[in-house]
């Protein structure tokens, strides 16, 4: 490395790149639009109910940050590639892709049924699939991009306490998704991570009752739990330029719940 190379500070700035972010419309998605939106980029933020979408991003343009709300069911393929090509029309390529739309179920395997299953496999996995499929050709030709997963220590762990064992199993798939999607797309200088929350106060997690909430937090060595914001710090480190030699990467950011 040369000595300017050497002495250049650090440039997390985002300016000039489309990001796009499924589940923004509130919660962790909704924070990472921000953040990323005050990095500099321009943000498609994206859910299942449009106006819900529309209003999210309003929120942004008011805050100076240029933004779009896009309605999509992630579960639908069809759905998904209609969503980037609108992104692509109004914003140009996307250059960050942040699957983060979720959904958990908290039934014991036994009481779940097929269509539950299926739904939150359709959601939490399959959607990963369709928007990376619809992605990745872009990057790949323009040989730049980010893809930043939203996985769960569930996936790692397993259920229990986290949301039951179907959507730990769906994020355990999105896990190995990640580590082998950064072998296909590394060569093309993309990178593929994921970032796994624990427990994060949100609308998904306001139905823990205050007594198993208090059992997660106690595994807590910060004794805490997360905040939108703490996952969406982690995202844009892994969407900047600075990232560029991170890739296959898991990071937990969970306040050292997944610590031995
Ligand atoms: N909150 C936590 O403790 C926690 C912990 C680990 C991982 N996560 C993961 O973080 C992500 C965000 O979770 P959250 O806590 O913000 O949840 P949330 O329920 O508050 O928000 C989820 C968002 O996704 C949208 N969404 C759901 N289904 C969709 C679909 N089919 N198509 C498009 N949008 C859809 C919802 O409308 C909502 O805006 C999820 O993937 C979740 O599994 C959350
Ligand atoms: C709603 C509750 C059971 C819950 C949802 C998601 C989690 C996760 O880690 O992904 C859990 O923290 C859990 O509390």
């Amino acid at each position: 490395m040369n000595a300017a190379a050497a002495y250049a500070p650090l440039n997390f700035t985002l300016t000039g790149r489309t990001a796009l972010v499924t589940g923004a419309a509130r919660g962790i998605g909704h924070a990472i639009a921000v953040a990323l939106g005050h990095c500099g980029a321009r943000v498609a933020l994206a859910d299942l109910d449009p106006q819900a979408a529309e209003r999210a991003a309003e929120l942004l343009r008011a805050q100076g940050i240029e933004a779009i709300g896009v309605g999509v069911d992630v579960a639908e393929e069809q759905q998904v590639q209609a969503m980037v090509t609108q992104v692509e029309r109004l914003f140009g390529g996307v250059d960050i892709l942040v699957n983060n739309a979720g959904i958990v179920s908290t039934a014991p395997l036994l009481e779940l049924t097929t269509a539950e299953w299926n739904r939150v496999m359709a959601i939490d996995l399959n959607s990963v699939f369709f928007c990376v499929k619809a992605v990745l050709p872009g990057m790949m030709d323009r040989r730049a991009g980010r893809i930043i997963n939203i996985a769960s220590v569930a996936g790692k762990r397993g259920g229990g306490l986290l949301g039951n064992s179907c959507y730990a199993a769906a994020k355990g798939a999105v896990i190995a998704l990640t580590k082998g999607l950064a072998r296909e797309a590394g060569p093309f200088d993309i990178t593929v991570n994921a970032v796994s929350p624990a427990l994060t106060d949100t609308e998904m997690t306001s139905v823990l009752a205050p007594q198993a909430r208090a059992q997660v937090l106690a595994q807590m060595p910060l004794g805490r739990a997360g905040t939108p914001r703490d996952i969406a710090a982690a995202v844009c480190f892994l969407a900047s330029a600075e990232a560029g030699f991170v890739t296959g990467e898991i990071m937990d950011v969970d306040g050292g719940f997944m610590r031995d």
